[in-house]
């Protein structure tokens, strides 16, 4: 846990050595502790060094140690008799010098940092704070301002020389906190813990140092036992849990080798292959994108370009240009490793695409389909390689978002999940495996959800209460802004090609009612009119200007739903923030349980990683399934039943059986739901 040396007789070297990351847990600390005493002790030792094991300093303390009491030796005392101690202490810094082993490095005497090495506070993404003396020892060290941004922001630090540092100097501090606290609160909507970041480094300003860090350990103990800790504490394991996935005929993650990609092709440069191609050509990867038309590839290539040399600019690096070809044929694609097809949402077509790649391609390449739902299984049997088929659903814009769905039919093979998975990786995606079914995991959970925010306008609700519930929840932004941005027309289209909406559909027989359940044509009546959200200047609000983004309340929306209501005899009631979030929120994750039923996600944590890095679900909430399981599961089901009671039309309402199933067990915690699961089939 930590190696004890005596190097040149006079040095004693103290290596911390906790793989994988050389985290602070109690054991490490005891022997830090034990070796500290040692070095102090013994005459012979003139100076102190500790660094990490395997080229890496130390990540902070033990995130799986917050879950329960906490043992052995606490670090403050161990870190402040560190600083106390006699002889000098050097902080040798190799990787990462994160939350606590950013403290640690504080508190020695001097540090030396590889100029690659990766120092900082994460702690708020954890929802805590560095309560070992960093928001004490930080500001003074670099000045308030600069100490803020670090702490408040989580954001790391590469190693630099003093003399680039700028000098701290606060004008005035009350109002660089105000306007520090304004930012925060503006960022991280309902997120407690920067906010308490900036009440620590207040008394780091104000107070003398042993005041501060009482102030700093009463702050870390609010944050400690709040629910938003242990769901930012949750989202971190959760994160690197999806990754792990696993088969039913026992290939997983850790024994399927994934093939290595040097080059790839796109079909289809409109929104999603653009972004896809910016994706694969900046890790290095030779990129042959192809269109239907002339005008078509070449506004795609210039648009291409354009991003491209942007994000090179971003990085510092230059664009990997050299690395693309646009063309109209797919015979040029007759020696790629692997194609990603993004052409319309249209399965005849996609068909006909894969039949073509088939003919095209060598026999060993990799055929992906970004489709955002449809079946991954009927295009895999169009092809003569059915095993080599794999859904790659990237999400809009898909050089920006980080999560990657990889879609398993029933035929695809391990090796080619794990290619998936690992490319994604590559990408810097967050890739999460799924089965195969209409919508996969996150656009199958959608629907309910954006099905209740209709059905709460029908009742009496605007678009602009909805939306400010849900983001006073935390979402970034609510289900109509969101729409607005991300097009109207997909879904009107999806619901004209599902026999739901279109001229053949008598709107009247039976009115508000489809396939025998609820449904609410507003949104077809919107399209209807044109508003086909920020790319037309309206939607579900108004815009300054096609493709403006500062949405305003449109008074003919208001004038529609009253029309609306009144032709169909509604009367509207005043409808609360709390049944809007219960009704969108436990709709959403009681789809997510009857996934996990139907063995589509292996298990919670794989939905709310879909959640969160896709869909703008905000992290200090863990995710549908972790923030039902905070609500309480038994609470969940009696709002379900309750709802389901008034509106029995409405099927997604009614709580799943695995719901229902968890209840009798006594609600257990998340990280158990998959052994409720397990006897059920698995789709992956
Ligand atoms: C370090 C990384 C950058 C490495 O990234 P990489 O991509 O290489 O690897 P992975 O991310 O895949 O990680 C590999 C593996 O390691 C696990 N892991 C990583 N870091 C930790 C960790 N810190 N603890 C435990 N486990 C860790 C990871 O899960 C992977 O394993 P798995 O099996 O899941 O695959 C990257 O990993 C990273 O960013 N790590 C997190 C860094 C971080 O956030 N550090 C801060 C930790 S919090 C902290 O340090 C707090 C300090 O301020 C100390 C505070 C003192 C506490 C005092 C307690 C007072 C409590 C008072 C409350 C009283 C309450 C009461 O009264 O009740
Ligand atoms: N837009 C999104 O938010 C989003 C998100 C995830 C997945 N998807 C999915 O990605 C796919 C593409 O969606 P999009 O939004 O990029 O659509 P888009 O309409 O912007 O682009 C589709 C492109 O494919 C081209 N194309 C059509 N047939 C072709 C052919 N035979 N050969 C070459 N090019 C052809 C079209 O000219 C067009 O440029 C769809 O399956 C969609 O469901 C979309």
């Amino acid at each position: 846990m930590a190696r004890y040396e005596l190097v040149k007789r006079s040095v004693a070297l103290i290596t911390l050595t906790n793989p994988p990351v050389n985290a602070l847990s109690s054991a490490v600390r005891h022997a830090m502790a034990k070796s500290m005493e040692q070095a102090l002790n013994d005459p012979k030792v003139t100076a102190v060094v500790i660094c990490g094991e395997n080229g890496r300093f130390c990540g902070g303390a033990d995130i799986r140690e917050f879950a329960g009491p906490l043992r052995g030796p606490p670090l403050v005392p161990l870190l402040d008799a560190i600083e106390a101690g006699e002889k000098p202490v050097v902080a040798a810094i190799e990787g990462v010098a994160l939350g606590g082993g950013f403290e640690l490095a504080l508190v020695c005497h001097y540090c030396i940092a590889h100029f690659k090495a990766r120092l900082g506070l994460p702690e708020v993404t954890l929802g805590i704070l560095p309560a070992a003396g960093g928001t004490q020892r930080l500001p003074r060290l670099i000045g308030i301002p600069a100490a803020l941004e670090l702490i408040t922001t989580a954001k790391p630090l590469s190693s630099r020389r003093v003399s680039m540092l700028t000098t701290p100097c606060p004008p005035d501090l009350d109002a660089l906190l105000e306007v520090v606290t304004m930012e925060v609160k503006k960022k991280a909507r309902g997120v407690m813990a920067p906010l308490a970041c900036i009440q620590a480094v207040r008394a780091a300003a104000t107070m003398p140092y042993s005041k501060g860090i009482k102030r700093e350990s009463e702050l870390m103990a609010t944050l400690f036992n709040s629910g938003q800790a242990r769901a930012l504490q949750y989202c971190f394991f959760a994160q690197r849990t999806a990754g792990k996935w696993t088969l039913p005929s026992g290939a997983q993650w850790n024994n399927s080798k994934p093939r290595e990609i040097r080059s790839a092709a796109i079909i289809g440069l409109g929104t999603m292959g653009r972004g896809i191609v910016v994706s694969l050509a900046r890790v290095g990867i030779s990129v042959i994108a192809v269109e239907s038309e002339k005008k078509l590839l070449e506004t795609g290539k210039q648009m291409v370009i354009g991003m491209l040399e942007r994000d090179a600019k971003r990085r510092g690096v230059s664009a990997s240009l050299n690395l693309l070809k646009f063309t109209l044929s797919l015979q040029d694609l007759k020696d790629v490793d692997l194609v990603i097809e993004a052409v319309f949402e249209d399965m005849a077509l996609k068909k006909r695409v894969f039949q073509e790649l088939s003919k095209v391609c060598r026999p060993a390449t990799l055929l992906c389909t970004n489709t955002s739902g449809l079946d991954v299984d009927a295009l895999a049997g169009v092809t003569d390689r059915p095993h080599l088929v794999v859904g790659m659903h990237f999400f809009s814009p898909a050089h920006v978002m980080k999560l990657l769905e990889v879609v398993c039919g029933p035929r695809s093979s391990s090796e080619t999940i794990a290619t998936a998975m690992s490319l994604g990786k590559r990408m810097g995606k967050v890739s999460v495996a799924v089965g195969n079914c209409p919508g996969f995991v996150g656009n199958r959970m959608l629907k309910p959800y954006m099905d209740q925010a209709t059905f709460l306008l029908e009742e009496g609700a605007t678009p602009e209460q909805i939306d400010k519930a849900l983001e006073d929840f935390g979402f970034a932004m609510g289900v109509f802004r969101m729409s607005d941005l991300a097009g109207l027309d997909v879904g009107w289209r999806i619901r004209k090609e599902s026999g739901l909406t279109g001229p053949d559909v008598d709107p009247k027989n039976p009115p508000r009612r489809r396939h025998g359940r609820r449904y609410c044509p507003i949104p077809d009546m919107v399209c209807e009119q044109g508003r086909f959200g920020q790319k037309t200047g309206r939607g579900w609000y108004m815009y300054d200007k096609p493709g403006g983004t500062n949405a305003k309340p449109d008074p003919l929306i208001q004038n529609l739903l009253e029309m609306y209501r009144s032709r169909y005899a509604i009367q509207p009631r005043n409808i609360s923030d709390q049944e809007i979030i219960e009704r969108c929120l436990f709709a959403l994750a009681n789809e997510g349980f009857r996934i996990l039923e139907d063995g589509i996600a292996a298990r919670p944590e794989d939905i709310d990683v879909i959640y969160l890095f896709g869909y703008g679900f905000p992290r200090h909430r863990g995710g549908p399934m972790f923030y039902a399981s905070m609500v309480g599961l038994e609470r969940v089901l009696e709002r379900l039943e309750h709802y389901h009671q008034a509106h029995p039309d409405v099927p997604h309402l009614e709580p799943s059986p695995l719901l229902k199933k968890l209840v009798a067990c006594g609600s257990p915690s998340v990280q158990t739901w998959r052994e409720h699961i397990k006897t059920m089939h698995s789709h992956l």
